[in-house]
Parts: C-alpha cells; sequence; structure tokens
C-alpha cells in the first residue's frame, strides 16, 4: 500500500478550515523568512498558499539577508506582543551569523507553530497541551488517517534531529508504541531494522533504508526529502531516506515527494489554528478549548 500525503493533509485542512470558521476571529500565520534560498522560498509560498485556501491570514515577512539579528529579535517581540497574530515561524536554516536558538528561543511558546520552543518540547515529553511539531504530528496524522495502528508497535526511528526524530518518539510513545531511536552510529541496524512493525527514516541520508532492512509486511515511514539534483525542467529533484526498493517487501510505504511533506505543511496550519483557540479562548465559552496533546 503506498500512504498518499495529500488525502490525509485534505483531511487536516478540512478540519483546520472548520474550525477557524468557529473562531470569533480569523486566525493569522506570520512567516519570517530571510533571504532568497530557492527552497526556504518555496517551502513559505506552499505555507502561505495553504493557509489562504483554508480562510486564514497569511503574512510573510521577507527580510534581507543581511538583516541583524537585533533587527529580527525586535520584529519578533513586536509580533509576540500583537494580539492579531496567532502563529509565528522563522523559516530554517538562517545565516550563519545568526544564532538560531536564540531566535527560536525568543517566539512566544504560545504562537510558537513550529513547536520548536524548549517550552513546548518541554510539555510535548511530560504530556501536557504542547504545539507539537508539524513533520512528526503530521506522521501521526497520516497513520491514523490510514488506520494503520500504532499502540503495541515496534517502531525503530532512523535519526535523532530535534525537529522529527526525537519529537516522534515522544508522540509514539504517548500513543502506545514501543520506540526505539537509531542513528548513524548504531552498530548493526539492520539489524535493529528488521525486528520492527513499524521503521521511520528521518536520517537525511538518500535511500539509506534499503529491502534487505526491513521485515516482510512492515510499515515504512519516509521523512526524508533530500535534494539530489535537478528535473530537466529545473525543478528539484528529491530522494527520500528509502530506496524504492522497500516498496516490494513492506506492507505500507509513504512516497517522497507527495507523502509525509504535505502532512507538514497541513499540520502548521492546524498549529496556527490551535494556537488561535488557545490565544481567543477568553473571548469564547470555555468548551472551545480543546486542550490535548495532538488534535
Ligand atoms: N521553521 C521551519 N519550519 C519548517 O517546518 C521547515 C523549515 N523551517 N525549514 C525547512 C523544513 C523542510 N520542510 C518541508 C515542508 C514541506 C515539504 C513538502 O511539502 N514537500 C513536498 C514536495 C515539495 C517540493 O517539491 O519541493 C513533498 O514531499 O511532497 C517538505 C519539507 C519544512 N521545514
Amino acid at each position: 500500500m503506498i500512504l498518499a500525503g495529500p488525502p490525509a493533509a485534505q483531511a487536516l485542512l478540512d478540519e483546520a478550515r472548520t474550525r477557524a470558521a468557529a473562531l470569533p476571529r480569523r486566525p493569522e500565520l506570520h512567516v519570517i523568512r530571510l533571504g532568497e534560498d530557492p527552497a526556504s522560498v518555496s517551502y513559505v509560498s506552499l505555507k502561505e498558499k495553504k493557509a489562504l485556501e483554508v480562510g486564514l491570514g497569511s503574512t510573510v515577512h521577507a527580510l534581507p539577508s543581511a538583516t541583524s539579528q537585533a533587527e529580527l529579535l525586535s520584529l519578533i517581540e513586536r509580533l509576540n506582543a500583537d494580539p492579531a497574530v496567532s502563529g509565528l515561524l522563522v523559516q530554517l536554516p538562517l545565516p550563519a551569523f545568526i544564532d538560531s536558538e536564540r531566535v527560536l528561543n525568543a517566539i512566544s511558546p504560545e504562537k510558537d507553530v513550529d513547536g520548536f520552543h524548549p517550552v513546548n518540547v518541554g510539555r510535548l515529553w511530560t504530556g501536557a497541551a504542547a504545539l507539537p511539531p508539524c513533520t512528526p504530528a503530521g506522521v501521526v496524522r497520516l497513520l491514523d488517517y490510514y488506520g494503520l495502528p500504532v499502540a503495541g508497535q515496534r517502531v525503530v526511528i532512523v535519526g535523532r534531529s530535534n525537529i522529527v526524530g526525537k519529537p516522534l518518539a515522544a508522540l509514539l510513545l504517548a500513543r502506545d508504541a514501543t520506540v526505539t531511536i537509531a542513528h548513524s552510529r548504531t552498530p548493526d541496524l539492520a539489524a535493529l531494522t528488521r525486528e520492527a512493525d513499524m521503521v521511520v527514516a528521518a536520517a537525511g541520508r538518500p535511500h539509506l533504508i534499503t529491502a534487505e532492512m526491513i521485515r516482510p509486511g512492515a510499515v515504512v515511514i519516509d521523512v526524508g526529502v533530500n535534494r539530489v539534483g535537478q528535473t530537466k525542467s529545473g525543478k528539484a529533484k528529491l530522494a527520500g531516506d528509502v530506496h524504492p526498493e522497500v516498496a516490494e517487501i513492506a506492507a505500507a510505504l509513504t512516497p517522497v515527494p507527495g507523502g509525509v511533506g504535505p502532512m507538514t505543511v497541513a499540520h502548521l496550519i492546524m498549529n496556527t489554528v490551535l494556537a488561535a483557540e488557545r490565544l481567543q479562548a477568553g473571548e469564547q465559552p470555555s468548551e472551545l478549548v480543546e486542550v490535548e496533546l495532538l488534535a
């Protein structure tokens, strides 16, 4: 089975649209982008397009790559304080002369729709209401959409990043999976992944996961978006972390592109609605506010 992202992403976007429409004021997403890196430009315009599609407001602050850290921090402070702003993110990567950690820590945790702020990371691991990071939360939504069980599954996540591997482990643990985080220094990775009911590839290495690493009938989720050259029309050519031959042996596999990527963007939109619901809670009957780990 091929786990196509777009229909699952559309279901999430439809839910975001309905919940946004029930709010007193339109949720507003603000994205700060520095410079003109083509990948960043294209991701940010995708985010804006999806926000507008479901009736959210969208503002992109496209700043010159030479913007100083002080200017960036003062813009963040202004947007933190602006009650009209529901969700705020700074597109990564930032230029090397900027301290990314300092910038991410400056975003109000209540508006941190990327879920990268240490307060949201802590909330995620303790099981409190959080804005979860979009890719991991999108993966869980994709599994739910296709009716694939999580509870009781032995899951091996290959990759220990702060934006995918580690937070996905927290979400799957909360859903009663037994989770192992493997990485580039794991000895005999293949022996470990062959034991798994589900393998999540999030290492950022093209075609790292091959067929002999997968137990027949396992579920394989490919989070890799590796840019490997260009198509004839000049578009970036993408390769996942999973070798295409895995489709022959797995029970289910996400394609790249068209798998996890669209779920990431859809969950960013959902997080913007979640943030707006909480920020506008004072203006609404309290039963509208849902304090759950995942929507
Ligand atoms: N502050 C911040 N937040 C992010 O969430 C963030 C970021 N910085 N920096 C870059 C990464 C990467 N990322 C992706 C989003 C969508 C797709 C996506 O939709 N991919 C499509 C293909 C898109 C294409 O063709 O390029 C797909 O897989 O089908 C992929 C990757 C978000 N990121």
